[in-house]
């Protein structure tokens, strides 16, 4: 036959079954995730490359490797990416070398060539982050170049022992000399040891430090500072300087996270990291145009956490929805074939309220990114920074939204699996184990969501002066005049009942806080007192927005017929299951009525059926390769139980019938007992 060859896959019959008939086009999905068409070309380029390479595999299941084995699989992994990419033809177009790792890291791909976190990964975030974000131009010139070719690998040290979530509270010291133009670094207890970072342990040749400010005898606040940890060449820990890793953790084991002191270690006063605050040669500390400015990284890191967790998501919904489709169990008839189980209705509310989480939350980060985008534009102009307290509000809010959803999520869909979710082979556990920490890392969630309340309540303090506000709480204004109850329900109605339960439970936790204040109770404790309820508000905001952010974002789509159909009816599950957890908040608000509740319910169930035979092509759409999967349960073909059996084979323990342990242990017990 003339013309385009077209490949034919195998996949079991369940799954051809599901995937004969798709109403949409799948690849227009498959390009929204990737950010357009070409970046979905690119991204299938570079898949092609590195999982056709050899070298990038592992040598055997991670699962069976030490502590150290992991270690040095990943290393050798990561540093094998920079080589060859740096020196491959092939990626040359998508601007080679340090572009083409960057773009890599920053998509999807990441999760495939690590498996549990990358010794690296902090080098390409934050220590890039803090060079691109926090140097001025001559200290990027000097610095980025040796970054990016890996002359140097930094990370990113701010956590203390004794300090994460209050920065103010930390320890380390950099003391300037004025004499010899020098800061002094220096670790005062054991508190102050740094602890936590990634790559610090045995990775890192330098790192970023943040340590509070003293200039003749005045502290200035925690500043960031960069500070060589490692010789060149030997990379023997420098003078002055006690590094090592911190142990085993739930997740993330490759990463050599570590612990780091300070001796009286003197660096050059240029290794302040100055684009924001500056100390002159004679001393003099310039201020910068904001003192948040130097938690730019942060601010960064957490909008980069939006994208990432919906990545694990997209992965764990894939594996649990073709599960679904191909696990046949128990009977919805007697005598009666036993169904697939994505047949039960609780299981299809176990996989399409997650699978519709991946557009909302992709849809929210993409605003957020633009804000972000927007900030540092004005902040590089040198223009005002009106919008810094939007983004930091917005950035903490589905921060911690998305980490804690996601986390919930995976762990629901590890459990839509039975049994087999459990097994390390399904990779749930371990986008688990990898996911769970972005609740604590970044900004422990309740600490976000308490900076979200604090914008919330000035906020709305504003709003009844009549001031201005930010764009996410706009609809803070003309407050005082709206009814609380909603009568259609619409997704528009169901934001706006968002919007008024807000406001109805500010209104009330505002109220409380005057009422302490007034009985003579300090603010900061009137705050402590109230602050369940604060960061109960604060959840709602977030979910505000994020319904809000999807039904705009479909507002202007300007797809096919198709996928706007699909989409919308995505967008409709997750409000109405959205609001159907949240019911006791909207009751209680008035927004809603129990009528309306029940209306909202039976559409909830009316949803799961319309959207059932397209679960498994909704997944295929994410086009996530079975390399970025890894799964025995997720794989394109279904092949379930074959590959489970397979990779059983793998265990050590199988090497041979009869182990050594039985010999040793269990022999001499059954013996005596004959
Ligand atoms: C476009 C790009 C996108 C790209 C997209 C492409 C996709 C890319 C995807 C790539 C993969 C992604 C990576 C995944 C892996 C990640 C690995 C991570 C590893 C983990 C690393 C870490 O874990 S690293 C350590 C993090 N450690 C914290 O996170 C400490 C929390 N702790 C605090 O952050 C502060 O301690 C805390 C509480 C604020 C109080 O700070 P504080 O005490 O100084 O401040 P106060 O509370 O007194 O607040 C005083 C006023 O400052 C305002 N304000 C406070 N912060 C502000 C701020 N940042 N910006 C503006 N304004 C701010 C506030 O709103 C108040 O404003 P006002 O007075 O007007 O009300
Ligand atoms: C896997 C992983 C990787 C990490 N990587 C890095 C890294 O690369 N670099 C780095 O610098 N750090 C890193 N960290 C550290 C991380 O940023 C901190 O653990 C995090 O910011 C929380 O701080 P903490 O551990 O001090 O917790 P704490 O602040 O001690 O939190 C303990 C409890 O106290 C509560 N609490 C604390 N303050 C308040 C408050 N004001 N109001 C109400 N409740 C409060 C919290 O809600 C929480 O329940 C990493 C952590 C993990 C787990």
């Amino acid at each position: 036959m003339a013309g385009k060859q077209v490949q034919v896959r195998f996949c079991v019959p369940d799954l051809q079954k599901e995937r004969a008939n798709c109403s949409f086009n799948k690849e227009e999905i498959t390009n929204i995730f990737d950010g357009g068409e070409h970046n979905t070309e690119t991204r299938r380029k570079l898949q092609n490359i590195i999982f056709s390479d050899p070298n990038l595999q592992d040598p055997i299941p991670p699962d069976y490797m030490s502590h150290e084995q992991r270690y040095e699989n990943e290393l050798r992994k990561a540093v094998y990416v920079m080589k060859k990419f740096m020196t491959d033809p092939q990626l040359q177009d998508i601007g080679g070398g340090p572009e083409a790792i960057k773009w890599m890291y920053n998509s999807i791909l990441r999760h495939a060539i690590h498996k549990d976190g990358n010794p690296l990964m902090l080098h390409f975030g934050m220590f890039l982050g803090a060079i691109m974000g926090q140097m001025s131009e001559e200290q990027q010139a000097e610095w980025l170049p040796k970054a990016m070719s890996g002359e140097i690998i930094g990370t990113y040290t701010q956590t203390e022992l004794g300090h994460g979530t209050f920065l103010r509270g930390l320890e380390t010291t950099a003391t300037y000399d004025p004499v010899t133009d020098e800061f002094i670094i220096h670790s005062p207890t054991i508190t102050a040891t740094k602890w936590w970072p990634g790559g610090l342990g045995k990775t890192s040749s330098f790192a970023v430090v943040m340590a509070q400010l003293h200039i003749r005898g005045q502290n200035y606040g925690p500043h960031p500072f960069v500070v060589q940890l490692r010789e060149h060449v030997t990379h023997a820990s420098r003078p002055g300087i006690t590094v090592g890793e911190i142990g085993p953790r739930l997740g993330l084991n490759s990463n050599d996270n570590g612990f780091l002191r300070f001796d009286n270690v003197r660096i050059p006063r240029t290794n302040m990291v100055m684009k924001h605050s500056k100390v002159l040669k004679d001393g003099t500390y310039v201020k910068p145009k904001s003192a948040k400015l130097s938690y730019g990284v942060m601010v960064l890191t957490r909008v980069g956490i939006c994208y990432d967790v919906c990545w694990q998501l997209m992965r764990a919904t894939t594996i649990a929805t073709r599960y679904a489709a191909v696990r046949h169990q128990s009977e919805l008839e007697v005598g009666e074939a036993e169904p697939q189980i994505i047949e039960y209705q609780t299981q299809q509310y176990k996989v399409l309220p997650m699978i519709a989480s991946v557009y909302a939350i992709w849809f929210a980060a993409d605003t957020l990114r633009h804000t972000y985008m927007e900030v540092q534009k004005n902040i590089n102009k040198g223009s005002d920074l009106d919008l810094l307290p939007e983004l930091h509000a917005s950035s903490c809010a589905l921060k911690a939204l998305f980490s804690t959803d996601v986390t919930d999520g995976i762990s629901v869909m590890r459990l839509g699996c039975g049994g087999h979710g459990y097994l390390a082979s399904s990779n749930l556990p371990r986008i688990y184990t990898s996911t769970t920490p972005s609740q604590t890392y970044e900004g422990e969630n309740t600490v976000l969501w308490l900076q979200v309340a604090r914008f919330l309540i000035k906020s709305f303090r504003e709003a009844s002066k009549g001031g201005r506000l930010q764009p996410s709480v706009a609809y803070f204004k003309n407050h005082q005049t709206q009814t609380r109850r909603i009568t259609d329900l619409s997704n528009s109605g169901l934001v706006s009942g968002y919007e008024r339960s807000v406001l109805s439970m500010l209104e009330a936790v505002a109220k409380q806080l005057q009422q302490y204040s007034e009985e003579g109770m300090r603010y900061e404790h009137a705050w402590n007192a109230c602050s369940v309820r604060l960061v109960n508000v604060a959840k709602v905001h977030a979910r505000y927005i994020v319904c809000d952010q999807f039904v705009k974002a479909l507002a202007k789509y300007e797809g096919s017929s198709g996928v706007r159909q699909i989409m919308d009816q995505l967008c409709r599950l997750y409000m109405i299951y959205s609001v159907t957890n949240d019911q006791g908040i909207l009751l209680k608000s008035g927004a809603l009525t129990p009528d309306q509740c029940n209306l909202l319910e039976e559409e909830l169930g009316e949803l799961l059926a319309a959207l059932r035979p397209e679960a498994v092509n909704l997944v295929d759409a994410f086009d996530l390769h079975d390399e970025v999967l890894d799964s025995t349960l997720g794989a394109w073909d279904g092949d379930v139980y074959n590959r489970l059996y397979n990779e059983a084979m793998k265990s050590p323990l199988n090497k041979v019938d009869v182990p050594d342990a039985y010999y040793k242990y269990l022999q001499p017990l059954m013996k005596s007992n004959l």
